[in-house]
C-alpha cells in the first residue's frame, strides 16, 4: 500500500484461540484502496479464520478491526456490511429458498438502502428486478433466475456469491476461493468478473486463494499466513520466492504448492 494512503481495513494485532490453539497470531496488516490482495498459506494457516475476524462473523480476543478508520471489532457482520464490507455467502446462506433472481433483487435492495419495506419494495419491484437481471446476465445466470438458489450446482452457487457481491456494490470485496469446485471451463468466468470488479480503482479486495494461476492473474499484493502468524507480505513474485515462504511450503515448489 502507498504510504501517503489511508488504509480501507485495517487489522493490528489480531488474535484469536480456539481452546489452545491461536488461530490467528497478533496479525497486524493494512489493505488500500485499488489493490487486490491475495491471502495464501498452507492448510489450516488461518486464512479463512482471518476473513471471518475481517468481516465479523468471528470476534477477535485481542486486536482490533478498523474499516475507513474506524474501529469495527465489536460490531456484528451486518453492521460491517452497511460500513461497505461485502461478502457475499452472508447472503446466499440467509435465502437458499429464494430464487435465485429474488436473492440478487434483495442484494440490489440493500444497496440502495431500501431494506425490507414492502411498500417501497412494491413500488420499485420492477426497476429491482430489472438490475438484478442485468447483473445475472453478466454472471452467465440469467437462464437460471427462477431456480431456488439451494438447488443449484455448486459452480453456479459461486457465481451467484459473485451476482450477489456486484448487486451489493460494496467498497471491499471479499472472496474466499472463489472458484473452488468449479469445473475448468466455468473458472475463468469468475476470474474475468473479479477482474472487471478490479477496474474500479474505488474497491478493496481481498481474496483467499490456494490455486496460484488465479492468484498471478488477480493479485498486485501477497499476503502470506502460517500457523496463524503473518510472515510475508508484499509484490506477488518477491513474495513467493522469499525464504520464509519457501520453508513454509515445505522447502521447495511454492509456486506449484499454492
Ligand atoms: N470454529 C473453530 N473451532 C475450532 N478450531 C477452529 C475453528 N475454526 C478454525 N479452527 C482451526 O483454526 C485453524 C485455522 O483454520 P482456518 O480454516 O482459518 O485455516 P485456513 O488457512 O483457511 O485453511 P484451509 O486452507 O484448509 O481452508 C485450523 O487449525 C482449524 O482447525
Amino acid at each position: 500500500m502507498a504510504n501517503d494512503q489511508k488504509p480501507v481495513v485495517e487489522t493490528r494485532g489480531l488474535t484469536i484461540r480456539f481452546g489452545g490453539h491461536i488461530a490467528v497470531n497478533n496479525v497486524s496488516c493494512a489493505f488500500g484502496q485499488g489493490t487486490l490482495t491475495a491471502i495464501v498459506g498452507p492448510n489450516g494457516a488461518g486464512k479463512t479464520t482471518y476473513f471471518n475476524l475481517i468481516s465479523g462473523q468471528l470476534r477477535a480476543h485481542a486486536g482490533q478491526v478498523l474499516l475507513n478508520g474506524e474501529d469495527v471489532t465489536r460490531l456484528p457482520a451486518p453492521a460491517r456490511t452497511r460500513r461497505g464490507m461485502g461478502r457475499a455467502f452472508q447472503l446466499t446462506n440467509l435465502f437458499p429458498n429464494l430464487s435465485v433472481r429474488e436473492n440478487v433483487r434483495l442484494a440490489v435492495q440493500a444497496r440502495k438502502g431500501l431494506g425490507f419495506d414492502l411498500l417501497s419494495m412494491a413500488a420499485r419491484h420492477t426497476e429491482l428486478t430489472d438490475e438484478a437481471e442485468q447483473v445475472l446476465e453478466r454472471v452467465g445466470l440469467l437462464a437460471r433466475a427462477d431456480a431456488a438458489a439451494a438447488s443449484l450446482p455448486h459452480g453456479d452457487q459461486r457465481k451467484l456469491e459473485v451476482a450477489i457481491l456486484i448487486a451489493l456494490d460494496r467498497q471491499v470485496l471479499m472472496f474466499d476461493e472463489p472458484t473452488a469446485g468449479m469445473s475448468m471451463d466455468e473458472v475463468p468466468v469468475i476470474l474475468d468478473l473479479i477482474q472487471q470488479m478490479k477496474v474500479d480503482a474505488s474497491r478493496t479486495i481481498l481474496l483467499v486463494e490456494h490455486k496460484m494461476d488465479v492468484i498471478r492473474t488477480l493479485a498486485d499484493r501477497i499476503v502470506v499466513l502460517h500457523h496463524g502468524y503473518l510472515v510475508a507480505d508484499g509484490d506477488p513474485a518477491e513474495v513467493m520466492n522469499s525464504p520464509i515462504v519457501q520453508e513454509a511450503y515445505l522447502g521447495t515448489g511454492v509456486a506449484d504448492r499454492v
